[in-house]
């Protein structure tokens, strides 16, 4: 089982209180998280692994306190971001998938028959050779999971995967990450996409304001938003 523990985690930007007291053990396969803009919620998921170190507390993944373990941790915790164009850097689709592979295999023959196994299992096997900026957004997001899941993370962190893609992609791409083993946190506005998880987390002003099941988490966090 993967977990990831918050204690009493606070942070700031200059002297703006970003995240305020954050206590909270996350073990389930399905974790949403859900806010206003501007709460929180990428500060407190960059702290799973490692892109951000909080001012206070501790963040511990799978044992590990990520302040002293970063490069451990990050090899346990993927991060994908709304805008793949941040992730994919290699010239053709298969050079990406190859590129994220250099670090842990040597053989460039191995490489590729890696690389392109995982294009096939993400549906890209027939854009191996594509330049990767013609890729479509829905292909592009695909291909900076492929580029991800290929270091074979035990946990998938998600900064709201579908917000830059149309309907048809957006389905896709849940579907994608509904087939996934991993454990799996995202950060969504989309509130269907996780309407079947297990547990939903709502920060509010950098405090976490709700933690339960999706009905009665989203619920909330609707009430919150009417409140305004
Ligand atoms: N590197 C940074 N430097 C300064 N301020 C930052 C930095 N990162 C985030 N902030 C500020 O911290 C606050 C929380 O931002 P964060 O991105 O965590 O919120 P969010 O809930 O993910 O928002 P959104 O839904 O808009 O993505 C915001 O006021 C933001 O401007």
């Amino acid at each position: 089982m993967t977990s990831i523990e918050f204690d009493d985690v606070a942070h700031s930007f200059g002297d703006r209180r970003v995240l305020r007291g954050i206590s909270v053990e996350l073990t389930q396969d399905r974790i949403g998280i859900v806010g206003a803009n501007g709460s929180g919620k990428s500060t407190f998921a960059r702290m799973m692994n490692g892109l951000v170190i909080p001012d206070s507390g501790t963040v511990t993944v799978n044992g590990l306190n990520v302040a002293k373990n970063k490069r451990k941790v990050r090899r346990q915790v993927g991060f994908i971001f709304s805008d793949p164009d941040r992730q994919i850097i290699m010239p053709t689709v298969v050079e990406d998938i190859e590129l994220s592979l250099t670090r842990v295999e040597n053989d460039k023959r191995r490489r590729r028959e890696h690389a392109l196994a995982t294009l096939a299992d993400f549906g890209l096997a027939d854009h191996a050779d594509q330049p990767s900026h013609t890729l479509s957004g829905g292909q592009k997001q695909l291909l900076a999971l492929a580029s991800i899941m290929v270091l074979g993370p035990s946990i998938l962190i998600a900064d709201e995967p579908t917000t830059m893609l149309d309907l048809r992609n957006a389905a896709m791409l849940r579907e994608v990450l509904a087939g996934l083993d991993e454990q799996l946190i995202v950060l969504s506005h989309d509130l269907e996409l996780l309407a079947d998880y297990q547990r939903v987390l709502v920060l509010d002003d950098g405090r976490l304001v709700a933690d339960d099941e999706p009905g009665p988490a989203i619920d909330f966090y609707r009430r919150l938003m009417a409140r305004g």
